[in-house]
């Protein structure tokens, strides 16, 4: 049976998401880059303009949006209130309109919290994405990359990840938190001689990476590196694994990060380890479903 042709898409983007759009863009002829007049009112609320929007009828419209933060995710969504939990941002999420095709697609990468994925109404289509092909690829460009283990800090980036990942052998830890403390010990595995590359979903405060590196150094890891697909690192967190200069302790050889949150990226643009994996193909590839 012949495959239906591809359609074209038009692309709106954030603000913040305008350099990966512009990257998605180029990956296709059929993906049309758009613009949206992105204002803010006195009080804060936003003051959006699309500039003729009724060009957009019958067409395939797909939004990029950016969740780095709660203040840009409240503009995005135009709402107002508390923070929203992960419950209340689906339930939001859920209501996106439909459109003349029925229910819009959401793709969301490496979702935090596996149970996340049920809180979605069937009024949108979900879509769950990783990153972690963009890492495998990168892993087979090192010279050593017969020498690789992956690290999961805990039992949910295991669980999430250790079938993508089933070609390496595994370091799985076990990590319990103290206030703002995270303890992590090695519960199976071992990563004597190797390099090891810890991969989770996000990181924040970057505690848990930290904390998972110094139990795997001294296990007699020979490099350590580290894969998240969010680097969220609020409060520039990110300055703790920099390679400041160099006799400095070098704890991460690479931290390989995606470019879902634009202001990270742009922070660490040309420092080490920082190294990000666009997900601009990738996403391409999801709006030609
Ligand atoms: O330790 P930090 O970087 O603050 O927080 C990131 C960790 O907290 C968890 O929710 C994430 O899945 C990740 O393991």
């Amino acid at each position: 049976m012949e495959r239906p042709k591809k359609k074209q898409v038009l692309l709106f983007h954030c603000e913040e998401a305008e350099e990966l759009a512009r990257k998605v863009a180029a990956q296709s002829d059929l993906i049309k880059l758009q613009c949206i007049n992105w204002r803010s009112f006195d009080d804060g609320f936003p003051n959006l303009f699309i500039k003729n929007a009724h060009d957009i009828r019958g067409q395939h419209v797909a939004f990029l949006a950016s969740f780095s933060s709660t203040a840009v995710i409240f503009e995005q969504l135009s709402e107002e209130g508390d923070v929203a939990t992960a419950f209340t941002l689906a339930r939001m999420l859920s209501n996106t309109p439909i459109s003349r095709g029925g229910p819009t697609s959401l793709v969301i990468y490496d979702i935090h919290a596996l149970q996340e994925r049920f809180y979605f109404s069937d009024t949108i289509l979900p879509l769950f994405v990783t990153g972690i092909p963009l890492l495998k690829q990168r892993l087979q460009l090192l010279p050593e990359s017969d020498k690789v283990v992956i690290a999961f800090p805990d039992d949910g980036a295991w669980k999430r990840f250790h079938k993508l990942l089933d070609d390496f052998p595994v370091v799985i830890c076990n990590k319990v938190r103290e206030g703002d403390k995270r303890i992590v010990r090695i519960k199976e595995g071992d990563p004597t001689g190797y390099h090891v590359v810890i991969v989770d979903d996000l990181v924040q405060s970057g505690g848990t990476l930290i904390e998972c590196q110094k139990v795997l150094a001294a296990h007699g890891a020979a490099k350590v590196s580290a894969y998240v697909t969010h680097g969220v690192f609020p409060k520039k967190s990110w300055q703790r694994f920099l390679h400041k200069s160099e006799d400095s302790e070098k704890a991460f050889s690479h931290f390989w990060i995606t470019d879902s949150c634009p202001h990270t990226v742009k922070a660490i643009a040309e420092k080490a380890p920082f190294e990000v994996l666009s997900l601009a193909g990738s996403i391409a590839d999801a709006l030609q479903i």
